[in-house]
């Protein structure tokens, strides 16, 4: 696919190079920040947006000094409607106000032209929502994404795009076999290593990876792009399964958990506590 290069901000690094030297300064770790309904009660917050701001602040007051990439999963926040939107806001804004990054998944795929709208909320700095990166789908074909990677390129900001991703119904799209002999899921990896194409260390579009999918035989090599490792802890996956899954590409790994260490919760130490064990964990597998 072709993106438009030319525009490429001047006045900072692109993303791949951003989330490397936050990684190389803070270990790999990316922790979202999903409020689920049981966490909120585990945390003695109520079950609205109030509850939903205390619980989000908390993660950013905690850990965003700390890790490298927040990844605030949207549905939480959209389904309080503006007001939840408005948290959002405040906590993105928060959370690279300390250093982290933050990785929007919002998980957008459309038409083209619907994307330019997606690419102006999610990765135009013009815009309250605007990110450090942002989650895709190829479904609608990768093509499509052509918005928002020239967006990300031109902002200096990232695209994780859903390549395998860790739940069980997964395989049945992404294994699926195109016309030209490779998985659907193959084609999208491929179409991320095209794009990333010369970028050094990695390029500002990456891939989701799950934890959890095994050895599937998919060829990760040609990926000069982060990959995204959800499916770590709640979704049954360990640190060791990153070795099975990524082999030689894990050096671009970037391992991410939510309730895991949301469970530690609401008591501040304790957030970092477990984050920082976790950084360590997926540190010794990945080096
Ligand atoms: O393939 C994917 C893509 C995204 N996710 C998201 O990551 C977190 C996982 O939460 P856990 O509590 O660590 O299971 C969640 O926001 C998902 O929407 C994913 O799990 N798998």
């Amino acid at each position: 696919m072709s993106v438009n290069t030319s525009q490429v901000a001047a006045d900072r690094d692109h993303f791949g190079a951003r989330l490397a030297k936050a990684v190389a300064e803070r270990g790999p770790l990316c922790v979202g920040i999903d409020p689920h309904p049981g966490l909120l009660d585990a945390w003695g917050l109520t079950r609205d947006v109030a509850g939903v701001e205390r619980f989000a602040r908390t993660v950013v007051d905690a850990l965003a000094g700390q890790v490298a990439v927040l990844k605030p999963q949207s549905a939480f926040f959209e389904r309080y409607g503006s007001r939840g939107i408005a948290v959002l806001e405040r906590v993105i804004l928060d959370a690279r106000a300390a250093g982290a990054l933050v990785l929007n998944d919002v998980k957008r795929g459309d038409i083209g032209s619907t994307m330019d709208a997606y690419a102006a909320a999610y990765l135009d700095p013009a815009s309250p929502l605007c990110g450090d990166a942002m989650t895709a789908s190829p479904y609608l074909g990768f093509g499509s994404l052509a918005p928002l990677l020239s967006a990300a390129i031109a902002h200096g900001n990232g695209v994780f795009v859903l390549g395998l991703t860790s739940n069980p119904e997964g395989p049945q799209v992404q294994h699926a076999v195109a016309a030209d002999g490779r998985t659907v899921a193959q084609t999208v990896l491929d179409a991320v290593a095209s794009a990333d194409a010369g970028y050094l260390p990695y390029g500002p579009v990456g891939v989701v990876v799950g934890a959890t999918v095994g050895e599937t035989g998919h060829d990760l090599s040609r990926v000069n792009g982060p990959f995204l490792a959800p499916g770590l802890g709640a979704q049954g996956a360990t640190a060791d399964d990153l070795r099975a899954v990524f082999g030689d590409a894990r050096r671009a790994v970037l391992p991410s958990v939510s309730r895991e260490v949301l469970r530690a919760g609401p008591d501040r130490a304790s957030l970092r506590s477990v984050a920082a064990r976790a950084a360590d964990d997926f540190a010794a597998v990945l080096a």
